[in-house]
C-alpha cells in the first residue's frame, strides 16, 4: 500500500488522480487533500477516501468544512500552513503537487525535506525555483517524478538509456485553439475561443498558456530542470494531434518517443508506480482511428511568448520568476476580462525589461521577485 496526499484534489489533476486511487484501490490510500475553495467537492472526496487531514486555502471555507465534518476524525486546516500540513503528512509517502502557479514553491520544498516523493504536476514551481529544488531532492534522496505528459513521455523515453547520450528533446505542443493564426488576427479572440483546447481538458490557467504557448515556454523551462539539458538541445515540435508526447534523440539519430490518447491519467499512473507499470482502464489508442501524425516548427514570431521563454532562461537569475509570476498575474486578468489577449506576453515582455535582476535567487528573493511583478503590473494594467 503506497500513502499519498494531493495538492489540488479537486482540480482537472487533482480529480484524475483520484480516479487512479479508484482503479487501484487495493494498493493506494490517500491520507491528505488539498483545495482552494471548492469544500463541496472536498467534503464528498473526504467522506469517500477518508484521509485524516484536509487543508481549505479560504479561511472561512475551511471553517464551514470544519463544520460539516464535524461527524468524522478528519482534521481541517487552512492557508499556507494548511498546504504546508499536507505536503509533509507524516504517513504520506508521495506528495501529488496539482494546485497552480508559484504557490506550490513552499510546499513542495518542505515535503522534499521530509523525504517525500513528487508528483510534479505544478510546473510553475520547478520554473521558478528548479535551482532549488533539484539539488535538494538530489540532497533529500527524494524521486521528483513528472506528471506534465511532455515530460512524462520523456522521462519513459529515457528508460533504460544513458542521459548524457542525448542529442535533442522533441517537446511536442499541440499550437492550442489559434495554430495558424496571424497576430492580427489574435487581437480580436475572445476568453470563450482561447478556453476551447483542441485535444485536452485541463483547468483554466492552463488552457490559456496552451493558446497563448507560454505553456510551452513554462515547459521548456520545466525539461531543462528535469533533465538537465541546455535550451539549446530543446526544440518544440508543433504536433496538432496530440499523440506523440514528446521524444527523445539519442546521439546516434535514434527517435524514441512516448505515444498515446490525450489522457492525463496515463502520467499520473506512471509517476505514482513508477518503475513498474500499471494497467489503466481508459480507451486504448487506435492508430488506425488518428490515421495520420504531422509535426511543424513553431510560429515564435506571432507566439512570441515562447521565445520570451527562451530568453528568461537566457538572462537566468530571477528571470524566470518574472516571466512566470507576469504570466500568472496576466492570464488572471485575462480571465477576469480586464485585458485582451494579445496583451498577456505584452506584459511578460514588459515585466522582463522593468524588473531588477537578481543572480541565483533564494526562495525569500523569489517571493520578492514576484511580489516586485505583481506590483509593476498593478501600476501599469
Ligand atoms: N490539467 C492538466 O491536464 C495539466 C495540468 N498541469 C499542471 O498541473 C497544475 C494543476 O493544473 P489543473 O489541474 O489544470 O488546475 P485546476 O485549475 O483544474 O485545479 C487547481 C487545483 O488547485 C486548487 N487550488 C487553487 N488555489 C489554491 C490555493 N490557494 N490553495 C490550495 N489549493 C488551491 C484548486 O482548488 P479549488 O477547486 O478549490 O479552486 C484545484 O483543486 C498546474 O500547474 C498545471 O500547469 C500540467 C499538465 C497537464
Ligand atoms: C496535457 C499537458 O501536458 C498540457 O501541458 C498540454 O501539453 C497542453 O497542450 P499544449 O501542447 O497545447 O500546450
Ligand atoms: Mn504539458
Amino acid at each position: 500500500m503506497k500513502n499519498i496526499a494531493i495538492l489540488g484534489s479537486t482540480g482537472s489533476i487533482g480529480t484524475q488522480t483520484l480516479d487512479i486511487v479508484d482503479q487501484n484501490k487495493e494498493d493506494l490510500q490517500v491520507v491528505a487533500l488539498a483545495a482552494g475553495s471548492n469544500i463541496t467537492l472536498l467534503e464528498k472526496q473526504a467522506r469517500k477516501y477518508r484521509p485524516t487531514l484536509v487543508a481549505v486555502w479560504d479561511q472561512a471555507c475551511a471553517k464551514e468544512l470544519k463544520e460539516n465534518l464535524k461527524d468524522t476524525e478528519i482534521s481541517v486546516v487552512s492557508g499556507m500552513d494548511g498546504l504546508l500540513a499536507v505536503a509533509t503528512h507524516p504517513a504520506s509517502e508521495i506528495l501529488v503537487t496539482a494546485i497552480v502557479g508559484m504557490l506550490g514553491i513552499r510546499p513542495t520544498i518542505a515535503a522534499i525535506e521530509a523525504g517525500k516523493d513528487i508528483a510534479l504536476a505544478n510546473k510553475e514551481t520547478l520554473v521558478t525555483a528548479g535551482h532549488i529544488i533539484m539539488p535538494l531532492a538530489k540532497k533529500c534522496g527524494v524521486s521528483i517524478l513528472p506528471v506534465d505528459s511532455e515530460h512524462s513521455a520523456i522521462f519513459q523515453s529515457l528508460q533504460g538509456n544513458a542521459h548524457n547520450k542525448i542529442k535533442k528533446i522533441l517537446l511536442t505542443a499541440s499550437g492550442g485553439p489559434f495554430r495558424g493564426k496571424t497576430y492580427e488576427e489574435l487581437e480580436h479572440v475572445t476568453l470563450e475561443d482561447a478556453l476551447k483546447h483542441p485535444n485536452w481538458s485541463m483547468g483554466k490557467k492552463i488552457t490559456i498558456d496552451s493558446a497563448t504557448m507560454v505553456n510551452k515556454g513554462l515547459e521548456v523551462m520545466e525539461a531543462k530542470w528535469l533533465f538537465g539539458v541546455k535550451p539549446s538541445q530543446i526544440e518544440v515540435v508543433v504536433h496538432p494531434q496530440s499523440i506523440l508526447h514528446s521524444a527523445v534523440m539519442y546521439e546516434d539519430g535514434a527517435v524514441i518517443g512516448q505515444m498515446g490518447t490525450p489522457d492525463m491519467r496515463l502520467p499520473i499512473l506512471y509517476a505514482l508506480f513508477y518503475p513498474n507499470r500499471r494497467m489503466l482502464y481508459a480507451e486504448e489508442l487506435d492508430l488506425f482511428k488518428v490515421g495520420s501524425l504531422t509535426f511543424e516548427r513553431p510560429d515564435r514570431e506571432t507566439f512570441y511568448g515562447l521565445s520570451l521563454a527562451y530568453d528568461a532562461l537566457d538572462a537566468g537569475g530571477n528571470v524566470p520568476t518574472v516571466f512566470n509570476a507576469a504570466n500568472e498575474r496576466a492570464v488572471a486578468k485575462f480571465l477576469d476580462g480586464k485585458i485582451s489577449f494579445i496583451e498577456i506576453p505584452e506584459i511578460i515582455a514588459a515585466s522582463m525589461e522593468e524588473i531588477y535582476y537578481k543572480e541565483d535567487p533564494t526562495l525569500e528573493e523569489i517571493l520578492d521577485t514576484e511580489a516586485a511583478t505583481y506590483e509593476y503590473i498593478e501600476s501599469r494594467w
